[in-house]
């Protein structure tokens, strides 16, 4: 059987380094080049860190597409590369798996609409581990009983993003269930600003970042007299990584946009 041939974007970050270890060691993948805008014309066995293998990188995406035979892109970087990276990879009829979070909703119809109009498939993933998908689906069922809900994302301070993908994403399934309501007493004010957290459909989000974290979210459902927390960590990256296989496995198969890896999970 032929590897499905994957471009990994962003190999030196902290989920890009592990997503080529993955394609390193995953038999049936195979690392055909990697986006990188500091080591254009390098190999990835040049960088420092990176197994030893010997495909190309590129520091432009068009440049790389054009030159390298590629089933799959693995975009791990910032949402505003991230988007360019994912139009030009189906503009190439290159799939799509996409990590990086921070994308509006706006960016999701537009890929929606290129993804079908390419017919290929793309994934959106905000969050690869399986217990976090476990933990919005979850909390997406108890919203059905406990409409009050403050969802408590933390992360290391190195990230860009707040809210964190994944807090969105719970919202967004939380509100597919819940009875949309204004939360706190109709007149509470802050007194210092932001002290209620963001405010998505009436529900609160709170973004915590501390050195020392990965990636943790507390979603806590209040009621009279009880209380449910649901709460999934994420204590290495590693802990991303059989979503991603199963995300690049998977979408090698479709030819749809699909936001979220609950999607594709049995
Ligand atoms: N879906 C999931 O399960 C997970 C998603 N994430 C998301 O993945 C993304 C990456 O996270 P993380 O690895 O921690 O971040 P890092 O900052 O460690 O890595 C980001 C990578 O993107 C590159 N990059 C940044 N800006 C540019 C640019 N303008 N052009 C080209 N490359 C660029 C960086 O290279 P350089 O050094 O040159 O800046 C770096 O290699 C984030 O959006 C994060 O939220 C994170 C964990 C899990
Ligand atoms: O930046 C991170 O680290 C993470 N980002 C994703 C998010 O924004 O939800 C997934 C995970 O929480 C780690």
């Amino acid at each position: 059987m032929e590897k499905i041939k994957i471009v990994v974007a962003g190999p030196r970050g902290r989920m890009g380094r592990e997503a080529v270890k993955l394609v390193h060691e995953t038999g049936e993948f195979e690392l055909v080049a990697a986006l990188d805008r500091k080591h254009g014309g390098m190999l990835v066995k040049d960088i420092e860190g990176l197994p030893a293998i010997d495909a190309p990188v590129y520091s432009d995406i068009e440049e790389c597409l054009s030159l390298v035979r590629a089933d799959v892109l693995i975009d791990l970087t910032t949402p505003e590369v991230g988007m360019k990276h994912t139009v030009a990879a189906l503009n190439h009829g290159v799939r799509p798996v996409v990590g990086t979070t921070g994308f509006s909703k706006e960016d999701i119809q537009e890929l929606e609409a290129l993804t079908a109009e390419k017919d290929l498939g793309c994934i959106i993933a905000p969050n690869f581990a399986v217990g976090a998908i476990l933990m919005m689906k979850f909390s997406q069922m108890a919203a059905k009983y406990f409409p009050d809900v403050e969802i408590i994302e933390m992360h290391h301070d190195q990230k860009l993003d707040a809210p964190s993908g994944t807090a969105v994403k719970t919202a967004d399934l939380i509100m597919e269930t819940r009875t949309k309501k204004t939360q706190g007493h109709p007149s509470e004010k802050e007194t210092l600003a932001g002290a209620r957290g963001a405010n998505i459909d009436g529900m609160r989000i709170h973004s915590v970042r501390l050195p020392g974290l990965v990636a943790h979210q507390q979603v806590m459902f209040g009621s009279d007299g009880q209380m449910l927390t649901l709460r999934h960590d994420s204590f290495n990256r590693a802990s991303f990584m059989s979503g991603v296989k199963l995300a690049v496995e998977n979408v090698m198969k479709m030819n749809v946009l699909v936001y979220g890896l609950e999607n594709i999970l049995e």
